[in-house]
């Protein structure tokens, strides 16, 4: 039928997966990792096992979306781009406008654009990259796939902030999560690997990357979710604070001068986290290179742990139980340590994760120890199928 590429936006990377469809066959993948942090490391795979590397600054989104648009040219991935008929895009928040994925037009950029206070690190990047791909490819069918669009079956109660009803009712403010996209890869596969219908499972899934946040999945549907209006709540992320007193924040913004409440959120999306903790870095492999020697570091590998383990706990309870912990995304796939460490901490829930399957990285597989009556898998998230799947979804809907 054609190729079709899905773009992916993070707060530090950008990825790229261009599948032949309907085959779903991936003819190339590619990331751009450290956006923003200085030596981004980019590492594109084509051609049946060919690989280019590369390490250079980039500094924002808009040089990552060039760089793909390049290469895809130069390695020869494609000799022009007109090969490409489908293309879709990760968008982090849909609010309450967008349930499930549509096809963009005009009046759906607006709308995305309308957007940006409820993800503000994500919405300009996506943004971005629609516009680019729409220059190049003015009449192939675009899709948005919002990552809030599997949440939107959160009960009122646990997306309600306790908060005076009006502003919901006329600001549209509650929870929207976030990794929507990844956790209805990521729960589908976990169901096929415990070979049971999604629907009689409650997992939590913890999608731990640069954003990192954690999903209590029941009856086959997302029940409660760590991230909230925006990507900055739930648990400490590589620059982003997570839960915090908006009192603290009053008093920090009268005592260091910060102005208004906008240079603040900025500081809580950019400057807090593992990066505002540590002084070191917001990337948990520099965190984790001066363990033993740094205090700071130390203290928000610590921190980060026991966010984790805080909302393990309160899932386990509002759900009433747990059949699988799933683990995905950049640290939730390659941090070793970080999976045995938590999975020592909560051995009461029946938790145990052999050390000879967990020492992998980034393939799928079952870590869970003898005895344990409580599964631990290891996923790789793929949000990318997700959306080319969408493009062909909504390709059919079309005239
Ligand atoms: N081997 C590793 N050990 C620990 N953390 C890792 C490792 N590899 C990647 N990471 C973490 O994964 C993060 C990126 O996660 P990812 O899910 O790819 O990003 P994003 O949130 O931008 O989508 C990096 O910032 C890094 O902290
Ligand atoms: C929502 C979010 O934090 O996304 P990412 O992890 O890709 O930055
Ligand atoms: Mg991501």
């Amino acid at each position: 039928m054609g190729k079709s590429i899905a773009i992916n936006a993070g707060s530090s990377t950008l990825k790229f997966k261009l599948f032949q469809m309907p085959e779903e066959q991936v003819i190339s993948s590619g990331a751009i990792d450290r956006i923003g942090l200085g030596s981004s490391a980019i590492s594109i795979k084509y051609d049946d096992g060919k690989k280019f590397k590369d390490t250079q600054d980039i500094d924002n989104h808009e040089q990552a979306i060039q760089l793909v648009l390049d290469k895809l040219l130069s390695l020869d991935i494609i000799k022009d781009y007109k090969e490409i008929t489908g293309v879709g895009h990760r968008i982090v928040a849909g609010g309450e406008l967008f349930p499930d994925s549509v096809v963009v037009d005009d009046d759906v950029i607006k709308k995305i654009e309308s957007l940006t206070d409820f993800a503000p690190l994500h919405e300009p990047a996506a943004l971005l990259g629609i516009k680019a791909f729409k220059k190049i490819l003015p009449d192939v069918i675009s899709v948005a796939v919002f990552d809030t669009s599997f949440h939107t079956t959160l009960p009122e109660v646990n997306y309600m902030y306790s908060l005076p009803y009006e502003y919901y009712q006329k600001f549209q403010v509650r929870k929207y999560g976030a990794h929507g996209t990844s956790y209805r890869y990521v729960s589908a596969r976990a169901a096929e690997i415990l070979g049971k219908p999604l629907k009689d499972l409650k997992l939590i899934v913890l999608h731990l990357g640069a954003g990192a946040s954690i999903d209590a999945i029941k009856d086959g549907k997302s029940f409660d979710t760590s991230m909230g209006f925006s990507p900055v709540a739930g648990i400490t992320m590589a620059t982003r604070s997570g839960d915090v007193d908006p009192s603290a924040l009053q008093y920090v913004m009268d005592k260091a001068g910060i102005k208004n409440m906008d240079d603040m959120v900025d500081i809580l999306n950019h400057k807090s986290g593992l990066v505002g903790i540590s002084g070191v870095s917001a990337d948990m492999r520099e965190i984790e290179g001066v363990m033993g020697t740094n205090h700071r570091a130390m203290l928000a590998r610590e921190i980060f742990k026991n966010r984790i383990i805080r909302y393990i706990g309160s899932y386990v309870a509002e759900m009433g139980g747990i059949d699988a912990l799933v683990y995905t995304a950049g640290i939730g796939e390659n941090d070793i340590m970080i999976r045995q460490e938590v999975a020592d901490k909560l051995g009461y829930f029946g938790i145990k994760v052999d050390p000879e399957k967990n020492d992998i990285r980034g393939e799928e597989r079952d870590l869970s120890a003898a005895g344990s009556t409580v599964k631990t898998l290891l996923i790789p998230t793929d949000e990318e199928l997700m959306i080319v799947r969408d493009i062909e979804r909504l390709r059919k809907t079309q005239k």
